[in-house]
């Protein structure tokens, strides 16, 4: 992406925003980086490193810019974001697209009281952003068809993969898989079947590392979908299908067991140890990434 090339807005510093900002940065994208709370914009600053001299940071949304786009990433919380999506409206030209980064708030409900919904949609990137490639792109009902191209050929030149859904669901693609997922580790958790290290191995050395070369749908015709048929139909009747969150995620939850963050969810965590295995993390995503994409068609700008 040529420098200077397009200029965007960031409203939201926090673990989203900062790690958008290095991605748009990175490739030349001028970036107004925008936060109500000074503290964490000089924490953001400090965390982008290198590339946040070429960054703007402020508290406040001027008004009159002409971004070619913003990115909505605040507070996971629907009137908070309608709120802040009235400001940028309010604050940025009609023609700069406004994408939210909600992990699965309906378009419609964020949007819903926009003056010019037709340029409003959701991109929903991955922690860190600057790293991995998928974004789900999720139009509104009123987003145009050409606001939808535009923000993948965007998202493309930043070397993302766009995967545009057809409707707008609770939770899009990702958040309801992985929900769906963690639903039954948790039922299993409780029923006493399996340890929290076991279960962990299980999962990362078969369906997770499989799952880092081909998607689930692929990995099946590779397995064959007559087995799986055979197994779905003896299994489906005793997997969880419960409405409400478990019960031990509600008790960790309530006992301050939030995570490594915390210094306990579902394992012990110190400082250093949540540190290294971020910082180890990081790196070998990179490594997976390239392996993973080694085979798949490139994405040209
Ligand atoms: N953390 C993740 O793994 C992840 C992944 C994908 C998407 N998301 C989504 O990205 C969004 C941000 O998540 P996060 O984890 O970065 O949250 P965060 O709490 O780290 O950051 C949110 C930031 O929004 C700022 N903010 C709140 N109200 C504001 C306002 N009125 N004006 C300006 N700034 C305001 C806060 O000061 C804070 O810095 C959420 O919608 C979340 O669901 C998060």
């Amino acid at each position: 992406m040529p420098k200077g090339s397009l200029q965007a807005m960031v409203v939201g510093a926090g673990t989203m925003g900062t790690t958008l900002a290095k991605l748009l940065a990175g490739h030349g994208v001028k970036v107004t980086m925008v936060d109500s709370d000074p503290q964490v914009l000089e924490t953001s600053r400090l965390d982008v490193g290198e590339g946040a001299v070429t960054i703007r940071f402020t508290t406040t949304l001027k008004v009159d810019e002409s971004p070619d786009f913003v990115i909505e990433t605040v507070t996971e919380n629907v009137a908070v974001k309608q709120e802040v999506v009235a400001q940028i409206e309010a604050s940025v030209a009609d023609t700069s697209i406004i994408m939210t980064n909600t992990s699965g708030i309906s378009i419609d409900e964020i949007g819903s009281a926009m003056r010019v919904p037709q340029r409003f949609l959701g991109a929903h990137f991955f922690n860190p952003a600057d790293i991995i490639p998928a974004v789900e792109v999720v139009p509104g009902s009123h987003t145009e068809t050409l606001v939808v191209e535009k923000a993948c050929r965007w998202l493309k030149r930043l070397g993302k993969r766009p995967a545009v859904l057809n409707t707008c669901v609770p939770g899009f693609v990702a958040n309801r898989i992985q929900h769906a997922v963690m639903r039954e580790c948790l039922s299993l958790l409780e029923k006493g079947v399996v340890e929290a290290e076991a279960l962990d191995d299980i999962v990362q050395y078969s369906i997770g590392v499989r799952m880092a070369l081909n998607g689930p749908l692929c990995q099946r015709d590779l397995n064959g979908l007559d087995t799986h048929l055979a197994i779905a139909r003896y299994l489906y009747p005793d997997l969880d299908a419960r409405q409400e969150p478990a019960a031990l995620l509600e008790e960790y939850v309530a006992q301050g067991r939030l995570g490594a963050k915390a210094g306990r969810g579902f394992y012990h965590w110190s400082d250093e140890s949540r540190a290294e295995h971020q910082a180890r993390e990081r790196e070998s995503l990179q490594r997976i990434i390239e392996i993973a994409t080694q085979y798949s068609p490139k994405d040209e700008p």
